[in-house]
């Protein structure tokens, strides 16, 4: 058995890691990076989430007139695995040419609090290392349904993504990120889907009146959405699968019950952090009720030398969460040590269906519950005169909504379901987070013919 040592030892490839060991590793520490699958290096993001599924979409809403849908998705496919065959290989260099970083492929799992054990068949090999960061990510989850597990049209988003077979008839369990953008891009290359939702509404954090609209977009390009439908069994048949469902009552139709056909069953309710191969008792790492390893705001768990980043420590499943996860822990490493989770103001997010939908700060729903008075300013695209790029590029639909402080004139939060949202939530949320009035953004000079310059006109239309 082969032993190694490091003052930095990284379990999984993700954002946060990979950042993390790249820069321990230029500053001449001996770093071990640890990642399971070779198929994976760089994590998540470029490999199964982020990326492909933005490629994707890209593709889905730039076929060409006349283009056989099924082609131009095998296509589209074939095109998304030579982008992120690339972008594995530039992740895997950036380590590899680094003298004092190694790359093991292998799994790891503790043996106790300073070493870890990795194997990849019959190899095994022990690194023992200063300080450990663990960043083995998320998984998807599949409800214990009848059925589904043992169904062989069952998938998760990493092989529907996988999958050069366009399919006829989608079925997506979860009204959540991953099951819209699904729905939405499957329906442009010409799926028949239909969304089944446990909640009383898709996107259960947002405000009504956006959901409305993001719903009505998603109706208008075919998509059937179900709400408050609880799947009971599902069965395999000759020619798919049969999803059984009934009504849990949630958007007023209790009693009801129905089976839908598919050929492809999507299970989105939600990624839960991956500890399992891990064995963390071995070092006496502690995880919270939700499966995630516990840590404090500087990302220490309860070895004070272990650190955990992204998505296995539970908060926002998001890449530049991870990003500024691996900031946090260099600062302790090699800084000050004052960053904190804490420290985190307005942190934007994006769904991208078709126009996007951006959100930052709070919702109208949530401001109300603090009681603070706030004053609602709300336009539809369609409706502005000053936004004339959403007729340019031909996608007029959404609506963008502010919240605003009735007696400071802070924006407390946005939702902008609109072509180029995905970059105009950037500039709110830097204006939030600089005090940037909810007047000044209003007033300022924006370019034209630009997105931005809608912030004129729809910070001018009070409508609560
Ligand atoms: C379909 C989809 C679309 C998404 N779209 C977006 C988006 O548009 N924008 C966005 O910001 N976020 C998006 N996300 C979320 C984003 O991908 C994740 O939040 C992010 O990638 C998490 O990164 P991470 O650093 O936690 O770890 P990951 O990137 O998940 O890396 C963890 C790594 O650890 C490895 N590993 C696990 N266990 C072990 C072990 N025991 N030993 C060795 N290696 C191990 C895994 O193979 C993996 O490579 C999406 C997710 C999905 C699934
Ligand atoms: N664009 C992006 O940034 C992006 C894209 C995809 C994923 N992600 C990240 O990945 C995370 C996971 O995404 P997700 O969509 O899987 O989870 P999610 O938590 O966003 O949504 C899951 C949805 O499934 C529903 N649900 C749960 N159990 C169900 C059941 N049995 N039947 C029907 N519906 C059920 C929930 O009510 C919820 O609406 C996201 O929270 C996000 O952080 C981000």
């Amino acid at each position: 058995m082969d032993t190694m040592h490091a003052d930095l030892l990284v379990i999984g490839f993700g954002k946060g890691g990979k950042t993390l060991a790249a820069k321990m590793g230029r500053l001449g520490r001996r770093v071990v990076m640890v990642e399971q699958s070779d198929q994976m290096y760089g994590g998540t993001c470029i490999n199964i989430g982020c990326v492909p599924t933005k490629s994707l979409i890209h593709h889905a809403q730039t076929r060409p007139a006349g283009a056989d849908p099924r082609e131009w998705y095998a296509g589209s496919v074939a095109a998304t695995a030579s982008l992120t065959g690339a972008m594995r290989g530039k992740n895997f260099g950036m380590l590899d040419e680094l003298d004092s970083v190694t790359v093991v492929t292998g799994t790891a799992a503790f043996l106790d609090e300073k070493t870890v054990e990795v194997t990849a068949g019959s190899d095994r090999l022990e690194i023992t290392a200063e300080t450990i960061v663990i960043n083995t990510g998320a998984q998807n989850a599949v409800p214990d349904i009848p059925g589904l597990r043992a169904s062989k049209h069952l998938v998760t988003a990493t092989e529907l993504i996988g999958s050069p077979d366009l399919p006829r008839r989608l079925v997506v369990l979860g009204g959540g990120y991953q099951g819209i953008e699904f729905a939405a891009m499957l329906s442009t290359y010409g799926t028949e889907v239909t969304v089944l939702e446990a909640g009383v509404r898709i996107l259960p954090r947002e405000d009504e009146d956006v959901v409305g609209v993001v719903e009505q977009i998603l109706t208008d390009d075919g998509v059937t959405v179900r709400t408050g439908v609880r799947v009971t069994r599902v069965e395999d048949t000759a020619d798919g699968a049969l999803v059984h469902y009934e009504a849990n009552g949630a958007d007023g139709t209790a009693g009801t019950s129905g089976t839908l056909e598919a050929d492809v069953v999507l299970s989105a309710v939600g990624r839960t952090p991956r500890t399992a191969e891990l064995r963390l008792d071995a070092a006496g790492i502690r995880t919270t009720v939700r499966g995630a390893v516990e840590v404090d705001e500087h990302l220490r768990t309860n070895r004070p030398h272990i650190f955990a980043v992204g998505d296995v420590n539970g908060g926002p499943q998001f890449t530049y969460i991870s990003l500024d996860d691996s900031r946090i822990v260099a600062d302790q490493l090699l800084g000050e040590g004052k960053r904190a989770t804490s420290d985190r103001v307005a942190v934007p997010y994006t769904l991208f269906m078709g126009p996007p939908l951006a959100r930052v700060g709070v919702t109208e729903t949530e401001a109300l519950a603090t009681g603070r008075p706030v004053r609602i300013v709300s336009k539809a695209v369609a409706a502005m005169a000053a936004m004339p790029r959403a007729g340019i590029v031909g996608e007029t639909r959404g609506v963008m909504k502010f919240v605003i402080a009735a007696d400071t004139d802070e924006v407390l939060g946005a939702a902008i379901l609109s072509v180029d949202s995905q970059e105009l939530i950037n500039t709110v949320a830097l204006a939030m987070r600089s005090g940037v009035t909810a007047s000044t953004l209003r007033d300022a000079i924006y370019t034209h013919p630009s997105s931005t310059e809608a912030f004129n006109e729809v910070l001018a239309t009070v409508v609560r």
